[in-house]
């Protein structure tokens, strides 16, 4: 199978854990496109449920596509989120964030009582760090922040947008994209990039994970929950 296909596989195992009455959390990115895809399907068909999204990009997604939508301002628990990954190591702990939409995921992920990721198997590694770990930082300072980033090992890069541009987040923020090597301890990590004062948040999600919905190239799909 090829990897649109086992990304489609994964997203669709993982919507099946969706049941009425439940707020659901909708991920960003080419695999939680196809999660959003099959829970719109699925309320089609006429299952009930409400939806936040995490990143402008999934609520036009979902508005499009007619599925009941709910701000995270009407919410104070999601039941399940799936979100995608660009790296999974085996304790579960993700980099996120390659599309950019790592702070609003981390705030659903944080409010949700069943965080699902879902991936093909290319992103399962032993250990996080050969995807470029992003760090969402505040548009002011950059030169100061980015050598913080350098003290603490991370050969930090701004991202750029297709346009040659600064790459703007969601919420008008820029992303550095930042090559730590190997990640031994990334709990640790997690804390000292959030102490740098212009660090809004960074791709590690540390113990959040419940469960990795993974799909193997056969086509075979394994869960690992924590
Ligand atoms: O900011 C983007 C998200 O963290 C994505 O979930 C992550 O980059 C994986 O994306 P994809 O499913 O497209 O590989």
């Amino acid at each position: 199978m090829n990897a649109e296909e086992l990304k489609k596989i994964a997203a669709e195992k993982a919507v099946e854990w969706i049941e009425d009455g439940m707020t659901v959390g909708l991920g960003t990115g080419s695999t939680a496109y196809w999660a959003i895809r099959r829970i719109a399907e699925r309320v089609k068909e006429g299952l009930s449920i409400r939806a936040a999204a995490s990143s402008m990009r999934s609520e036009e997604l979902a508005r499009e596509w007619g599925i009941p939508f709910v701000s995270l301002d009407e919410i104070d628990r999601i039941d399940l989120t799936i979100d995608g990954a660009d790296e999974v190591d085996e304790r579960l702990h993700l980099i996120k964030g390659g599309g950019g939409a790592l702070l609003r995921e981390k705030v659903l992920a944080a409010a949700s009582d069943r965080f699902i990721v879902i991936v093909d198997e290319s992103k399962l590694v032993p250990t996080l760090g050969t995807f470029p770990l992003p760090v969402e930082i505040v548009p002011f300072a950059e030169r100061l922040t980015l050598n913080r980033l350098r003290e603490l090992g991370g050969d930090p890069v701004i991202r750029l947008a297709p346009d040659g541009q600064r790459y703007v987040t969601d919420n008008g923020n820029w992303i550095a994209d930042c090559r730590f090597g190997k990640i031994e301890d990334p709990a640790s990590l997690n804390v000292r990039l959030n102490q740098i004062p212009a660090v809004v948040e960074n791709g590690l999600f540390v113990g959040m994970t419940s469960s990795v919905v993974a799909a193997r190239k056969d086509g075979s799909i394994e869960v690992r929950s924590r």
